[in-house]
């Protein structure tokens, strides 16, 4: 369980996040939705330590994460996915998966690239969660853009954390490939108890795999609830000024009719055209 207490940041004079407070379970897949500029990549830089907020708590399992004090030799309990992948290119899909268990081992050893066997190990379970262990030693640049977001998922998950930040998963990707890598997200989650905080901007895949969500604007939460309730108004409370006469359809029947598949296992999804 991570919780998020008091949370602010501005910059220049100009508050980005105006007391953000949330507490995600283990294993809940916790979708944020917000227009541009909303402060959703700052909450998340936030509360990796990327970014030092102004005020506020970050508090993982009952211990207060302090991301200074995270980085010292031990592996943090916060991974994080970014939109564009950050993978080595010239590095194998191996090594990238690698580079999740580095903060564990000796700087003369990761200087070196020399990997303890059970540190590849853990790396091969890892690829083999997202069904990649073909491409272990494939170049990162060689891969798709969604293979090489499913080895982003793996090298978070070799970090064996307790949060999984994801800041757009899946904005470069197509349809397709983008419920493929939300399916697989989604299933780590679950299967290994990992609390996921995900911005997205597309409300229908928020819809389809969020349990939960919330909506950001202009740096405070306004809405914080299970899809079910995400309404056309919520939707424009969340984004004001949006003119959308689409975004009905992709909520869920009480909200209105929903187009989107209840079908949420990575493979099945991948399989279908
Ligand atoms: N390092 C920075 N220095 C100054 N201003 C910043 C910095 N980072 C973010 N901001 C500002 O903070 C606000 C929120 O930015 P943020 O990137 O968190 O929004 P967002 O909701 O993630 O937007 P998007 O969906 O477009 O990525 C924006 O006005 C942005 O210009």
């Amino acid at each position: 369980m991570i919780k998020i207490a008091g949370l602010k940041k501005s910059y220049g004079g100009k508050p980005v996040l105006q007391g953000i407070d949330l507490e995600v379970k283990s294993g809940e897949f916790l979708v944020v939705l917000g227009p541009s500029g909303a402060g959703k990549s700052t909450m998340l830089r936030c509360i990796n330590g990327l970014t030092p907020p102004d005020a506020g708590q970050i508090v993982i399992d009952g211990t207060i994460f302090d991301s200074k004090r995270a980085a010292g030799g031990r592996l943090r309990p916060v991974a994080m996915i970014f939109q564009h992948h950050n993978l080595v290119k010239r590095l194998t899909v191996l090594k990238n998966i690698l580079v999740g268990r580095m903060a564990g081992m000796s700087s003369i050893l990761s200087a070196l690239q020399i990997f303890p066997t059970k540190d590849v190990e853990i790396a091969m379970e890892c690829l083999q969660r997202v069904e990649l262990t073909h491409k272990a030693m494939a170049r990162a640049d060689q891969l798709s853009g969604g293979e090489q977001q499913r080895i982003g998922i793996a090298r978070a998950l070799a970090q064996r954390p307790a949060v999984i930040l994801c800041d757009e998963p899946v904005a470069s990707l197509d349809p397709k490939t983008s419920r493929v890598v939300l399916a697989y997200l989604k299933a780590i989650c679950k299967e290994e108890g990992i609390a996921v905080i995900c911005n997205l901007h597309q409300v229908d895949y928020a819809v389809e795999f969020g349990e939960r969500i919330v909506g950001l604007s202009g740096g405070k939460v306004v809405f914080d609830d299970t899809p079910d309730h995400l309404t056309v108004d919520v939707v424009h409370q969340i984004y004001p000024g949006l003119e959308d006469p689409g975004v009905a359809r992709v909520l869920r029947p009480n909200a209105g009719p929903r187009l989107v598949s209840n079908s949420l296992d990575p493979i099945a999804l991948a399989a279908s055209a």
